[in-house]
């Protein structure tokens, strides 16, 4: 049986797409708390890595008991400079992400880990994407929209700063959250996947 570790409506939607391509394949979901703080001096890279391993190993931990279970967590952050950029506190923290990614490109990195009773293993996409310069009312309208609210870096391809995305390199899915190529390899090395 496999389980999402994640309340993120985005990993339950692009989870569910990759399935439907195997009928009666589904899962369930696994709510849970993990603190996302990089340590001192962490890479960023390996912070993300670290955050996904935990999102999947507390999983498991809820599910103790059924040898079948496969729990698969996952973790997306903005990085600009080696700065990593979470999920913005407030409106003026979003806004003020949004002013130091505007004409810049940065990275977003996203790690997905499936763990079971008796193995573990571990992807990671990095993409790139480039931003238009923004205005401050532009940054300020996509502020009130609410779209950067509970997203990394501020921001959401797959809704209204997609309008503002001059390029991107990569996994559209990784940026949205979950890298569709790396979890049908790993769903397909446990045996989930066909
Ligand atoms: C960059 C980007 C991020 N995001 C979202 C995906 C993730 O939900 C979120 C990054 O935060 P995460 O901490 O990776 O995930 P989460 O807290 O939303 O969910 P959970 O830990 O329970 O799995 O940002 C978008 O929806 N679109 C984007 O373009």
């Amino acid at each position: 049986m496999l389980y999402l570790a994640s309340k993120s409506p985005r990993r339950h939607e692009l989870l569910g797409r990759l399935l439907s391509s195997q009928p009666g394949l589904e899962f369930g979901v696994l709510d849970l708390d993990i603190p996302e703080h990089p340590l001192p001096g962490e890479p960023a890279e390996s912070y993300v890595r670290r955050v996904a391993r935990e999102k999947a190993g507390a999983g498991l931990l809820k599910v103790v008991g059924n040898p079948a279970a496969v729990v698969l967590g996952s973790d997306t952050e903005v990085v600009l400079d080696d700065e990593v950029f979470g999920k913005p506190a407030d409106d003026a923290d979003a806004a003020a992400m949004l002013r130091r990614l505007s004409g810049r490109t940065h990275q977003v990195i996203s790690a997905v880990s499936l763990v079971s009773p008796s193995r573990e293993a571990q992807a990671v996409s990095v993409s790139e994407v480039t931003f238009a310069e923004l205005s401050q009312s532009q940054i300020d309208d996509y502020v009130a929209s609410g779209e950067p609210h509970g997203r990394a870096g501020a921001y959401a391809i797959q809704g209204l700063a997609e309008a503002f995305t001059t390029r991107l390199s990569g996994s559209y899915s990784g940026v949205m959250g979950l890298p569709l190529y790396e979890t049908a390899t790993l769903l397909r090395q446990f045996g989930v996947l066909k």
